[in-house]
């Protein structure tokens, strides 16, 4: 027979925090996928294929947004009803290409497992369409790691706007007092900043600028870095701030 108190602290134990991730350029590596998507839609319209390196700069406000900024960067802007065509052949050929190239980061995985065994809960919150998101994480065997996962389609709100963040953080059974944000572009950082939630940068996403250059809590360069004592120190207050 287990007494309440114990009850109580297995509880506790259960639920002591959330860690909140982007996906695409923070959980996964999917750039290799992203491209090559981006590229078969494109060609749709006799377009040039992008590189890697206008990813950093397309990727961020999911599917739609990265579709009409390619189209511009390679000369050719579309008008909002060529629009929802293109991101559906994205979409399709996306879908049926998962996981393809995609694959966690070095250390994710082993970060992931030391957290859940202290008690931490995981969720993830990204502008990737839901669909494709929870599809991913799916095809890799990871989902069990998620007590929620929300993408830019899932609210009327997106990252960077605090709604996005705060309505992950409420399906997960977390707390905005007791959440961690991590991510590797602009709209991670801001809207850590802006749910008041603190935040954890990666650099080896897809930032058009570095990423020290946002402003977040902690910089971290690989997941082996992403420690329980890191976690509780943000949540305490106490985490040393970046040197930028
Ligand atoms: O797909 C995107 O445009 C952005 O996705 P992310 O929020 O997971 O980085
Ligand atoms: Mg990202």
């Amino acid at each position: 027979m287990t007494t309440a108190r114990e009850n109580a602290g297995q509880a506790l134990l259960k639920n002591k925090g959330l860690v909140v991730f982007d996906l695409d350029g923070t959980l996964l590596d999917t750039h290799v996928d992203l491209v090559e998507s981006l590229n078969y839609t494109i060609a749709a319209l006799d377009l040039e294929p992008v590189t890697y390196d206008d990813l950093t700069h397309l990727v961020g406000q999911g599917a739609r947004v990265m579709i009409e900024r390619a189209c511009k960067l390679q000369g050719k802007p579309i008008s909002q009803e060529e629009l929802p065509a293109l991101v559906e052949r994205f979409v399709v050929h996306y879908s049926a290409n998962m996981p393809g190239h995609t694959e966690p980061y070095p250390g994710l995985v082993a970060a992931m497992d030391r957290l859940k065994a202290s008690g931490y809960r995981l969720a993830v919150c990204t502008n990737k369409l839901e669909g494709l998101a929870t599809g991913l994480i799916e095809k890799l065997g990871l989902t069990h790691y998620f007590d929620a996962i929300t993408g830019g389609d899932t609210f009327e709100h997106r990252k960077p706007d605090a709604r996005h963040l705060t309505g992950t953080i409420e399906r997960a059974g977390g707390n905005v007092s007791r959440t961690v944000m991590v991510g590797d572009s602009i709209n991670d950082i801001a809207v850590a900043k802006n749910a008041e939630v603190p935040s954890i940068a990666v650099p080896f996403g897809y930032s058009d600028v570095p990423v020290s250059s946002l402003d977040p809590d902690v910089l971290i360069t690989h997941y082996d870095e992403l420690t329980v004592e890191l976690v509780e120190s943000l949540l305490k207050g106490s985490a040393a701030k970046v040197a930028v």
